[in-house]
């Protein structure tokens, strides 16, 4: 669902990491035994929003925190990816290709950003870790298909409505 008060909504596909066991301060060594799967997921980006929240150094929840702003696949089992680091992710807007890219050529590996997001914030079981978004962002408008998927593990699809409330 667009928010009414957005003129540019993005979508950015992403790996999302389920949380199974919590902990604080998890060491990199430790950080694969707290996940218990994973999710696709869609970081829905009020750009414009964004930008502005950006320039006035404010934060970003009305950018990527409206309603619907983060469609979830089915829960993904652990055993389902065991190499998490050599995933392809894709997203398509009515059935064109828009991003493509291997979580291979993420800046961070998931280990580090279990470690160095439960240095600040305790992860709890359950809690899902977005892990950034390939190249190839860009705007949806209301009615447009999105098809986007895990290579080899899942696809989903969503519709763009428009906020009329
Ligand atoms: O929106 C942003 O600036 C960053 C972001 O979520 C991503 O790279 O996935
Ligand atoms: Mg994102």
């Amino acid at each position: 669902m667009v928010p009414l008060y957005t003129n540019n909504l993005h979508h950015e596909v992403e790996l999302g990491v389920v949380i199974g066991k919590g902990g604080t301060s998890i060491p990199q060594a430790a950080a694969m035994e707290h996940v218990a799967g994973y999710a696709l997921c869609l970081d829905m980006t009020a750009r414009d929003i964004q930008d502005e929240c950006k320039s006035k150094g404010l934060p970003w929840t009305l950018a990527k925190a409206f309603n619907t702003s983060c469609p979830v696949s089915e829960f993904i089992p652990k055993e389902r990816i065991p190499d998490p680091g050599s995933v392809n992710l894709w997203l398509k807007v009515n059935d064109k290709l828009r991003q493509s890219g291997c979580t291979s050529q993420m800046i961070f590996s998931i280990p580090y950003l279990i470690s160095y997001i439960s240095d600040f914030i305790t992860l709890e079981e359950g809690d899902l870790i977005l892990t950034g978004t390939p190249k190839g962002v860009s705007a949806v408008q209301e009615h447009d298909e999105l098809q986007a998927g895990i290579e080899d593990v899942v696809t989903m699809s969503f519709r763009v409505d428009r906020q009329d409330y």
